[in-house]
């Protein structure tokens, strides 16, 4: 039996406000416990909420970004439960009429060796506010609470279900990921829990129209553990049916340790959250002028600048996918090809898809923290393509420049200079060499005037080597053919 994979996301995204969606505690990341709760975050008698409007306008900056409507009226609700880290017994969420409705994701990736994009439908993104934490391993027989991260403001950000694989599921995520952070909505930090992951997989025989039961995996972290997730699971679902039995829904964990996943609780145990609109918010009224007024602030939307490196740079749509997958890489890009010119901007996106990227990953380095300013960089293509350096001889550069972490815009002059790399492309010093490299090869002259085409191979080899690497081989291979010919 054939099987195909449906997949849905449903992604929290911390937003970056300063203060919390009902309090004015802050929300940075790693204060001491409970140092940034006020009266409203640990839910004391008589507090009462206030939306923050920042959380608001970032809310209204992702729809505009995804296409999506932003309801002119949207409606808070409380969403009961009880844990021990969440004071008040229920979370102020969104349910019926959430701020963001519909929209849609576009994003690329390869597929079998070939670069595919594929299109995502948005369901819904609400505003919401983030739980407490449980501390369980700090205390011998006891759980700390922590409530610094209760009401930090999230955006909840629901996909539809047309995803259909690992791969694609990773591709979408890294597409959200990217544009929250583009979006200066989110900072990304996914270790730090800013951008958390649920994914909900079912499995259907190819061909059938209905849905299987979903079960959904919950706080995947990185996209590796999404990704091994989401085939884990497949596997256990369809081996689950094909032995006969049944998937139940359920919301399960994943242990990367033992590569499964594990039932955390089943549908039946699922609690009915008594969702009601919570009396003390009123309704988020949107009018159309603070629609226009974030929008004014936007910035240039990664799909608009992709389309404009493909018209403006010449890229092909590859390069120009890759340079605008983060906001950092594609103002770098923009910085280098300002010094090198446009002509170069293909050597630039070539250097910043090969060295530059495999030198970040290696180093494990943000590009924005790149050693190798754009400048240097752009004055390095320059080089050469007057012809002052091979592009082996730039490899080099390339390394001594990251190494050297200068802000020296001219760093690359120094260093060619400093290592003599500078190509020989001056005739007299070409013609000499050329001249004694044919009188010390009789036999392969002889082959080459003979016919034999390839013979001329040997030759170059010679003359570079004579020239230790330095000959500019362009002209190199010029002025020797022209030498045989005569
Ligand atoms: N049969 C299915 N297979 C895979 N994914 C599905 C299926 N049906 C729905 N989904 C996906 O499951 C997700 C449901 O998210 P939603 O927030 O609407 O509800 P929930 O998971 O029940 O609620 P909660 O926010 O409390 O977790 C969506 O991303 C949707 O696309
Ligand atoms: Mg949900
Ligand atoms: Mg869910």
């Amino acid at each position: 039996m054939e099987w195909e994979v449906v997949i849905g996301l449903e992604n929290h995204v911390q937003l970056t406000t300063g203060s919390k969606i009902f309090s004015g505690s802050p929300t940075a990341f790693g204060a001491e416990p409970n140092t940034q709760a006020s009266p409203v975050d640990l839910a004391l008698p008589g507090v009462l909420p206030v939306m923050n409007k920042q959380a608001v306008d970032r809310a209204i900056r992702f729809g505009l970004a995804v296409g999506a409507k932003i309801a002119p009226r949207s409606i808070f609700a409380r969403k009961n439960y009880f844990y021990p880290d969440l004071p008040k017994g229920y979370q102020i969420s969104q349910m019926d009429d959430p701020v963001v409705q519909g929209g849609s994701l576009t994003f690329g990736y390869e597929k079998d060796g070939s670069f595919v994009t594929k299109t995502v439908n948005l369901t819904r993104a609400h505003l919401e506010e983030d739980a407490g934490k449980s501390l369980h391993e700090d205390y011998h027989g006891m759980s700390g609470i922590d409530l610094n991260r209760a009401g930090t403001p999230l955006l909840e950000i629901v996909s539809e279900p047309e995803i259909r694989s690992a791969q694609e599921a990773v591709a979408y995520a890294k597409a959200l990921h990217g544009l929250v952070m583009w979006l200066g909505v989110c900072d990304g930090n996914m270790q730090e829990g800013s951008f958390r992951c649920d994914v909900n997989v079912s499995v259907r025989p190819k061909g059938q129209t209905e849905f299987g039961t979903r079960c959904e995996i919950k706080n995947l972290n990185s996209f590796r553990f999404i990704e091994e997730a989401v085939n884990v699971e497949v596997r256990r679902q369809i081996e689950l049916i094909e032995d006969g039995g049944k998937v139940v829904q359920a919301t399960r964990l994943y242990d990367p340790d033992r590569k499964e996943t594990r039932e955390m609780r089943s549908k039946e145990d699922a609690q009915d959250y008594r969702y009601f609109p919570d009396p003390d918010l009123p309704p988020l009224a949107i009018s159309p002028e603070w629609i226009e007024r974030v929008k004014a602030a936007m910035p240039e939307l990664p799909a608009v600048m992709r389309e404009r490196f493909v018209g403006q740079y010449k890229l092909p749509e590859y390069d120009s996918l890759v340079l605008t997958s983060s906001k950092a890489m594609a103002t770098y890009f923009e910085a280098v090809v300002a010094t090198a010119g446009q002509d170069n901007a293909k050597a630039a996106a070539n250097w910043l898809m090969g060295d530059v990227s495999s030198t970040l990953n290696r180093q494990d380095v943000d590009i924005a923290d790149a050693p190798v300013k754009p400048a240097q960089l752009g004055n390095m293509i320059r080089r050469i393509a007057d012809g002052t350096i091979s592009n082996n001889a730039a490899k080099k550069v390339f390394a001594s420049m990251w190494e050297a972490a200068s802000n020296d815009d001219n760093l690359v002059d120094v260093i060619i200079e400093r290592d003599g790399l500078k190509q020989i492309s001056d005739t007299g010093a070409l013609e000499a060499i050329v001249d004694e490299v044919i009188a010390n090869n009789a036999k392969s002259v002889e082959q080459y005037r003979a016919g034999k085409e390839a013979a001329i191979n040997a030759l170059i080899g010679q003359a570079m080597k004579a020239s230790k690497g330095k000959a500019n081989p362009a002209q190199l291979t010029e002025l020797l053919k022209a030498r045989l010919a005569g």
